[in-house]
């Protein structure tokens, strides 16, 4: 079997359009992003970047704050007040990681739920698992689009999800709950991984190492997402998942780069538009 390659470009750039027609729909109200850069990382300054572009080419106004390594706590979260305040904003996010003597909670909680587009506020987070209005973190949301694009039903498959950080792993299990499916949650200090993701019929690999699934991790047959964004040693991007392998055995697949990356910048975009929607709806 040769796997389906799943093209997170040809996605993204489908639900783009869509947004672009909800955009022209919002009657004079322009979507705002607010972006908050903090310090020199060079892969933050890329996606926000990419963020940026993204936003330009859809019509969303963006905003970009930088503010040096040496920022207080202080200083950021009076920044993100403002922010709250600002009418001409429906989404504001703080690109991680934080420098260490920030405290990440303290900075996500700061930031009005309603405006909260990246999904990490607890209100936010609660409403996923409790129903209500709520944005969702926009990369386990956008791996939720591309199954539905693929048509992969999810009612009663196992679904593995390898990894359980806040913003991927976590809210991506309860996602696929919410969609019926049987969820087992490993990391990295799950006893015998191979023996859980050998009965899944859908791999989420979200650890951040690299090359941690390959074939013999997976039935034939399976669904394997790849939200890994690593190096290896000649400095290539690569996935979590053995690509080659794995494509082999699984009957689809996302690549590295061009899978579920620029899913997440638009999931961002539709969550801004959708915030910019439910303001104007109150206005
Ligand atoms: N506040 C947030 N911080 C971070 C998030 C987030 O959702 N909110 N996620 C990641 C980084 N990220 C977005 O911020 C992100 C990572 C990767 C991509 C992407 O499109 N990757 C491309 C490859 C890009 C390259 O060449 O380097 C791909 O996979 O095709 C988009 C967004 C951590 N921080």
């Amino acid at each position: 079997m040769s796997a389906e390659i799943i093209d997170g470009k040809k996605i993204a750039q489908s639900m783009r359009e869509q947004l672009k027609e909800r955009i022209a729909n919002l009657q004079g109200v322009t979507p705002g992003l607010a972006v908050v850069l903090i310090g020199d990382n060079q892969a933050s300054q890329t996606y926000v970047s990419m963020k940026q572009k993204a936003c330009e080419n859809l019509g969303i106004y963006s905003r970009l704050i930088r503010m040096p390594e040496s920022v207080s706590e202080s200083d950021l979260l009076s920044t993100i007040n403002e922010l709250n305040e600002d009418s001409t904003i429906h989404g504001i996010l703080v690109q991680l990681p934080l420098p260490a003597h920030i405290d990440e909670t303290s900075v996500i909680e700061a930031i009005i739920p309603a405006k909260d587009v990246d999904g990490f506020h607890p209100i936010n987070v609660g409403r996923l698992q409790t129903g209500g209005e709520a944005f969702y973190p926009c990369t386990p949301n956008g791996i939720m689009k591309m199954l539905e694009y693929q048509g992969i039903d999810l009612t009663g498959k196992h679904a593995v999800v390898v990894g359980r950080s806040n913003i991927v792993g976590k809210p991506m299990g309860q996602l696929l709950l919410k969609e019926s499916a049987t969820v087992t949650y490993c990391h990295s200090k799950t006893a015998d991984l191979k023996a859980h993701t050998k009965q899944a019929d859908i791999v989420v690999a979200a650890a951040g190492i690299h090359n941690l699934i390959t074939a013999e991790h997976i039935k034939e047959g399976a669904v394997v997402i790849d939200v890994g964004m690593n190096r290896d040693s000649e400095g290539k991007l690569c996935g979590d998942a053995d690509y080659d392998s794995c494509k082999a055995k699984a009957s689809a697949i996302t690549p590295v780069p061009g899978g579920v990356g620029p899913m997440t910048i638009t999931m961002l975009l539709f969550n801004t538009v959708e915030s910019a929607e439910r303001f104007s709806k109150v206005k």
